[in-house]
């Protein structure tokens, strides 16, 4: 998707806007040169009736000029809100397999540096139509005020160019190459934040992240980043250098080879020099759109799907009746490094029956992790089929499919708003009597629908976590590991007294567990061993 595209798209009528006072401003412009050039230098008005009318037209052309910068500065950052809007919602309709591919690093470079550079292009993209307006309006007028000065000032300009473009081409590579660096600076910062207990524990391990990795990538990123602002530098000057040349070469033509007299050349020059402003605003707002179509570049290439305004699960949703979920020969194998496989699992057969309390074992790294989220549809089998009451749960069901589900994750985020069923509020009443289900009445408040306080002991943060789940009142509840930071006097309750209660209220429970004196709390207890899952006995 061509993000600029879309803004033109969704911004017709403000940039039309801008367009039409550009367009204003810039005959404006043009008619107080034209006032300079004929009425003061060609053929001189009495100044008092001069003077007022060259107010006027000044004030005319401030007013115009004020009226475009506000129109322009509202409508770019209007463009970046809806950018940033357009970017998150991009990411959050993205499945998670892309998501775990691409990696948090870079998404949070794309979520940071590329919304940056795009905030500048939006931001300087009003003002660079300004300034090529306002050249057009200027390079007309010039062409009007002296047909053969404008054909040398074309080839002049043409040269200019030329030279520029060269140089452009080196900034963009070496822009291209800064924002593929920042991807890696992004990964050193997330080491930094996340690695921040073991880092001050060892501080040699700091050093070394430090002096070895970071520096690196930041030096690497410094010196693109330097050639990009030197070889942009080098176009501003050219630009200028050019534009002062150009006067110089008018007025050599004018009264070396006679093309025009000396008050047409005067007048030439003052709009050539008016211009420079403009124009070096352009070579200015240059670096900035580079920036933005190379982030946009990246962005495209991190393939998140097409922006959709609706959060609407729309289509098929699973009967409320539903009485029976099977996996049938569902397999599935990550991608492995550089062509080879990776860890795969399958084919599973799992005959999953409404209201069942199952248990998952299996050793380290043997899939229950990946079984998870197999099951509740955040992963697409490679083979084989999910079917609810003999439903397929094919591409167009998945995502009311997993409405069937809240879960618990190993690496599960505590989210502070709490939340009903179907998105809408939660129940104070019920979210206060699970807080005391859960022994944390007296650690965490709940204000305005939130939780007060999520800066607790990690045992206490899963229970928040389950709490959370818990109020969403969805009919399957996944646990990985739940029970596994809780102390013995919380494990014995949740699974001789909490389980209990949610599979008598109906709740379809699977929990991932190493707990095997609690194995008889469970209906069935399943193994997960070299990809397969088989049913054991409960001693
Ligand atoms: N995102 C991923 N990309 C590639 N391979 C992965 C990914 N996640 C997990 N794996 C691999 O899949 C295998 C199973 O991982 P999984 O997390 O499902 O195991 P688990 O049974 O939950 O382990 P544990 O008991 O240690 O939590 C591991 O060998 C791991 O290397």
């Amino acid at each position: 998707m061509n993000l600029i595209g879309l803004m033109f798209r969704r911004f017709r009528l403000g940039l039309l806007g801008v367009l039409l006072l550009s367009v204003a401003s810039a005959g404006l412009t043009v008619q107080v040169m034209a006032f300079v050039n004929e009425r003061l230098i060609q053929d001189p008005m009495d100044l008092e009736t001069a003077l007022p009318y060259f107010a006027g037209l000044l004030a005319a052309q401030f007013l115009v000029a004020t009226l475009a910068q506000i129109w322009m500065t509202t409508l770019g950052h209007r463009l970046v809100y809806e950018l940033r809007r357009t970017l998150v919602k991009r990411v959050l309709d993205t499945d998670l397999e892309h998501l775990e591919t691409l990696g948090p690093a870079r998404i949070l470079a794309s979520l940071g540096s590329d919304t940056g550079h795009l905030t500048s292009a939006f931001i300087g993209l009003p003002t660079a139509l300004y300034g090529v307006v306002l050249n057009l309006g200027g390079f007309a007028y010039l062409a009007w005020l002296s047909p053969p000065l404008f054909q040398a000032t074309l080839a002049w300009m043409a040269l200019t160019v030329a030279v520029a473009w060269m140089l452009l081409r080196r900034t963009h590579a070496r822009v291209e190459r800064a924002r593929e660096v920042e991807d890696r600076l992004y990964a050193d910062y997330q080491a930094v934040i996340e690695g921040r207990k073991e880092l001050a524990l060892n501080r040699e391990r700091a050093r070394r992240l430090y002096e070895e990795d970071f520096e690196r990538d930041a030096i690497a990123g410094r010196n693109e980043e330097t050639r990009a602002d030197l070889y942009n530098g080098l176009n501003e000057n050219w630009a200028n250098t050019m534009i002062l040349g150009v006067i110089g070469l008018c007025f050599f033509l004018a009264q070396g080879a006679g093309w025009a007299d000396t008050g047409v050349a005067t007048t030439y020059a003052l709009t050539l020099l008016f211009l420079r402003t403009p124009l070096a605003g352009l070579v200015t707002a240059v670096p900035g759109l580079i920036g933005g179509s190379v982030a946009l570049a990246k962005l495209k290439s991190l393939e998140f799907p097409e922006y959709s305004p609706t959060f609407k699960v729309r289509g098929w949703q699973p009967p409320a009746t539903w009485t029976r979920l099977e996996l049938d020969s569902v397999t599935y194998r990550y991608p492995g490094n550089e062509g080879e496989d990776g860890f795969g699992v399958g084919p599973l057969h799992l005959d999953l029956r409404r209201g069942e309390t199952v248990f998952l074992i299996g050793g380290n790294g043997s899939g229950k992790s990946t079984f998870a989220r197999l099951l509740t549809g955040l992963y697409r089998p490679h083979g084989g089929e999910i079917r609810l009451d003999g439903v397929p749960i094919g591409e167009t069901r998945r995502a009311g499919f997993r409405r069937l589900f809240a879960a618990v994750f190993a690496d599960f985020h505590l989210f502070q708003r709490l939340l009903g069923p179907d998105g809408f509020e939660a129940d104070a009443a019920d979210a206060r009597s699970w807080l005391e289900t859960l022994a944390l009445a007296d650690k965490v408040a709940i204000d305005g629908g939130r939780l007060d306080d999520t800066r607790l002991s990690q045992g206490q943060r899963k229970r928040l976590a389950l709490l959370l789940a818990l109020l969403e009142e969805r009919p399957i509840l996944v646990l990985d590991e739940w029970a596994a930071d809780q102390d013995p006097g919380f494990r014995r309750f949740f699974y001789t007294e909490l389980l209990p209660r949610l599979k008598a209220a109906g709740k379809t429970v699977v929990a991932i567990t190493h707990d095997e004196h609690y194995f008889h709390v469970a209906d069935r207890v399943l193994k997960l061993d070299l990809g397969e899952i088989r049913e054991t006995t409960i001693e």
